[in-house]
Order: C-alpha cells, then structure tokens, then sequence
C-alpha cells in the first residue's frame, strides 16, 4: 500500500440501523480522501452494502478474533468479516488494551491473522498521561509497533495503517497538540524506516483522540499526519463531514 490520507470514525458500542442509515446518505465524498466507518458488529453488513451501492466509504471491525473457527464464545473471524464485506479491522485500541487485556503480543498475532486474510489492519498505539509524564511516550509506542513488526515482518508491514492515539486524549476532549502529534508520528515513520528503508513513507499514519472538526485542519497541516481515527465526532455526522473535509485541504 501506499501512504493515503483516511479519515475513519471509530463509532464503539454506538449507533443503530436508522442511524446507519441516516449517516451513509449523509456522508460526502472528498477527493483523494478514504473514509472509513467502524460501526459495531450487528451493522457491519448493512454498512457494507450500503457502501456498495453509494461507493462513499469502506467498511471496518472494531476488533476480530485470533482464531479461524471454533468454541470461542462471542468472537468474529476475519473470515466471518471478510464474508459480509469488511475491508478495515481495528486493532489493539487501547480500550481493548486496557479494559479487554489485550497485550502486545495478542495485538500482534491479531494484526497478522488480519493481514493474512487480505483485510487491512488499523493499528492502534498510544502511551498513558502516567507515561508521557515519564517522557516514555516514544519507547512506549515503539514497542507497541515493534511487537507487531517482529510478528508480521518489515515486508507486511506496508499494509498496516497505524493510529497513534495518545490515551489521555481519547473521549476526554483534550487532544495532543498538533506539534506533540506530530513529533510522535515522525517518530514512528523513522522507526518504521529503520526497520526497511522507506517503509515509513509507505505506511498511512493516523492520528486519535479528541479529533473535532473545530482542530482538524490544524492536526492534518502537520507533514506526517496522514488523517485520523475518529470516536465521539464520527457520531456527529455534519461534524464527520467537516473532518472529512478537513482532510482533503
Ligand atoms: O478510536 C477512536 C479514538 O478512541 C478517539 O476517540 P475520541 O475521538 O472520542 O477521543
């Protein structure tokens, strides 16, 4: 793949059928800019064939199971994803981190089966208000990629978009600065570039947490800030708009 501006809108456990609805007639398209939705997973069918026939936005998991098949109460395959027109997944968001005991290693393993299906993996990383006050925020979100690198390998990896959502930002209305954003995603291309050459210019880098339409053009004027991964806004749909908009200036 190759470096695209997105803006994708992280809906969580939100959202219902006419909403779905109401929101997919209402989005507007923007050249040269991906928009993706993340609805839960009861709408992901309806969101795909609704994009099939309005051709405006791509369809994403929040989250897919590590396992093909099996006895795994309450997990969806990539495979089940696949199949009702999924093309993103999310994975390891910090909520799933934090409150759903995602480790690096299980976000890894989940990366790769996604890319093994021929989906295209969201990669989420970030560093708590604890750890960017530690001055940790670069190794820790180095380690979070690089765990993912050592599973899936340099050469995959192009097919990865990463999200970088600090957690402190996320749903609290406070987002990082456009000059911190943008130091941590420069960050994360030079990594990206150590590990292949010009790999990090390959990879769309994302930016989340507390995106809105009024700092959007702000975040997306920064050289590495590809677009961003959008949770409260994206239910707003006027506002998604603006945000798509922002994006494509
Ligand atoms: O996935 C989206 C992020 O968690 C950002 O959420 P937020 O825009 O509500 O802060």
């Amino acid at each position: 793949m190759s470096r695209r501006k997105i803006v994708a809108g992280n809906w969580k456990q939100n959202g219902s059928k006419v909403f779905l609805e109401n929101f997919m007639s209402a989005i507007k398209e923007v050249e040269d800019v991906d928009v993706v939705i993340s609805p839960p997973f009861p709408y992901l069918e309806k969101a795909s064939a609704l994009s099939a026939k309005l051709g405006t936005v791509s369809v994403s998991a929040q989250n897919a199971s590590l396992y093909s098949d099996g006895a795994f109460t309450g997990e969806v395959s990539v495979e089940m994803l696949k199949e009702v027109g999924v093309e993103f997944v999310i994975v390891g968001h910090s909520e799933r981190r934090e409150l759903f005991g995602e480790s690096d290693l299980v976000v890894a393993d989940k990366v790769s089966k996604v890319l093994a299906s021929g989906l295209t993996p969201i990669l989420c990383v970030g560093e708590t208000l604890e750890q960017r006050e530690a001055d940790e925020t670069i190794a820790v979100c180095s380690r979070q990629i690089s765990s993912v690198l050592d599973v899936v390998g340099v050469d995959t990896f192009e097919n990865v978009v990463v999200a970088y959502e600090p957690v402190w930002a996320i749903g609290t209305g406070k987002s990082a600065t456009s000059k911190e954003a943008q130091e941590v995603h420069a960050a994360i291309r030079a990594l990206l570039s150590d590990s292949l050459v010009g790999l990090g210019d390959k990879v769309s880098v994302l930016y989340g947490g507390s995106v809105k339409a009024n700092n959007a053009i702000e975040l997306f004027s920064q050289e590495d800030i590809d677009g961003a991964l959008v949770g409260g806004a994206s239910l707003k749909i006027e506002e998604f708009n603006e945000i798509i908009k922002a994006a494509g200036i």
